[in-house]
């Protein structure tokens, strides 16, 4: 049985999250940049190296870390001889590889986020959470709210979009090139749970989301008699999930606890890919 317990530590640097751009009412002018950490007990300072190398995924495509590529200057004739024979096959994946790790250093590509979840689920919460280290009041979203959250130079555009039933039916409209769908999860809402999971499994038929991993955030885990991970993967099936990356977070997002470890399995996924 998995329990829910909060971790003093994870091997995400401190957060440099930017304010992005909110798009309806109150929107933030971009460029109005802020930098700010997670909560201490959050995010402390990682003991791990700092930014995750792009080398991770040549070696899983084979080409170990210590496997270096003798430079033009110093190549004898007789190894370009055996490069020159190597069928084009071999030769292309690592100049693909090369290639993959120029880009990955200079690219800055946002990853686009859903979150989604039932109306006072705590969303909205979590978004600001996210980008302001802050608890914000909050009042039913009715539309979205997007931010631009950055981790590490990844870049995470995450919106948040207003969970009451009227509104549901236009999440759909959210989901193109959408990577990552974080349904967060009223763990103190047992009556609803079902509602949940036929929202959930709604959406992972769709075809726009075919590929986006899923996080589930439990949330309120602070609620004295709220459902656990463990209940709540449960309700919702979670194990019959094959066709997407899913992981299961406990998490209250009053005090921050549990987001990190979110933010982190998400960049694991992306290092991976
Ligand atoms: N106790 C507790 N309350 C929380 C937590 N997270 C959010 N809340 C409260 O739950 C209420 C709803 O939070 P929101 O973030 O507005 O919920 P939402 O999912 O955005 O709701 P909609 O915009 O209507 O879809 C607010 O009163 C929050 O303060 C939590 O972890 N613990
Ligand atoms: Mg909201």
């Amino acid at each position: 049985m998995v329990a829910w317990r909060s971790y003093s530590l994870c091997f995400i640097p401190p957060l440099k999250p930017r304010s992005g751009r909110r798009i309806g009412k109150g929107s933030w002018a971009s460029g109005d940049v802020r930098e700010r950490g997670l909560p201490s007990q959050e995010c402390a300072a990682p003991a791990g190296p700092a930014r995750p190398q792009p080398a991770t995924s040549s070696r899983s495509a084979g080409q170990g870390p210590g496997l270096s590529r003798p430079g033009p200057s110093r190549e004898s004739s007789r190894g370009a001889q055996r490069r020159r024979e190597l069928p084009r096959g071999r030769v292309r994946p690592r100049m693909g590889i090369l290639f993959t790790r120029i880009w990955r250093l200079f690219n800055h590509q946002e990853h686009k986020v859903i979150i989604v979840g039932l109306d006072n689920a705590g969303k909205t919460t979590i978004l600001y959470q996210f980008s302001m280290n802050e608890v914000v009041h909050t009042s039913p979203t009715i539309g979205s709210n997007v931010e631009e959250i950055v981790v590490n130079n990844t870049r995470f555009l995450m919106w948040d979009i207003g969970g009451q039933e009227s509104l549901r039916s236009s999440w759909n409209t959210y989901y193109t090139n959408t990577e990552f769908v974080i349904v967060v999860v009223d763990s103190t809402d047992r009556e609803r749970i079902s509602l949940t999971k036929e929202e959930l499994y709604k959406m992972l038929a769709h075809e726009d989301l075919k590929k986006a991993g899923l996080l589930i955030f439990a949330n309120k885990q602070d609620v004295k008699e709220c459902m656990t991970i463990a209940e709540i993967s449960q309700f919702l099936k979670l194990t019959s999930v094959k066709d997407h990356q899913w992981h299961i977070q406990a998490c209250c997002a009053l005090t921050g606890e549990g987001l990190c470890q979110g933010l982190e399995w998400m960049m694991s996924r992306l290092k991976i890919r």
